[in-house]
């Protein structure tokens, strides 16, 4: 088995976790790929950029907070194929930033427990990180 010709697409996310345990998703908006999933921010890592940089450029886009890069803790990745390519999604998580969270991309954020998620359409890829977030929550 081989990584399709279109090669490997890097994507990373973050589970922002509030002081109550919440976590935040936001839902992608109309026109996109998977739109009205539920997902964590996140996104492509451009060529040339270091992965927890990548994120916090994400968050500072998507959201308006501002996260230092080793304030990301890695804690799960996805590896599957996604249309014709093949997704590694790696999923860290954050504690501190600064900021409040808006939605300057996401057609809807919500803070909630790993539990919840179970009950949200999400991609298919995000669907094991939600073991690993629950463990690492509970
Ligand atoms: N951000 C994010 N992307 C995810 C998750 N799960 C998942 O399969 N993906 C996929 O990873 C890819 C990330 O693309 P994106 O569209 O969010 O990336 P981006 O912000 O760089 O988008 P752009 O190309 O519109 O600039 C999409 O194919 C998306 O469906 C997730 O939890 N968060």
């Amino acid at each position: 088995m081989s990584i399709p010709s279109s090669g490997l697409l890097l994507v990373v996310a973050a589970a922002l976790v509030g002081p109550d345990g919440r976590v935040l998703v936001q839902q992608r908006p109309p026109g996109k790929p998977m739109a009205g999933l539920w997902e964590f921010p996140g996104g492509k890592v451009e060529p040339g950029e270091v992965p927890e940089a990548a994120l916090a450029r994400e968050l500072s886009e998507e959201l308006g907070v501002t996260v230092a890069p080793d304030a990301l803790a890695p804690i799960a990745f996805a590896s599957e194929g996604l249309g014709g390519r093949h997704l590694l999604l790696l999923l860290y998580v954050a504690r501190d930033w600064e900021g409040e969270a808006e939605a300057h991309h996401a057609s809807a954020l919500q803070w909630v427990r790993p539990a919840e998620m179970r009950t949200l359409a999400m991609p298919p890829a995000d669907v094991p990180l939600i073991d690993a977030l629950e463990r690492l929550l509970t």
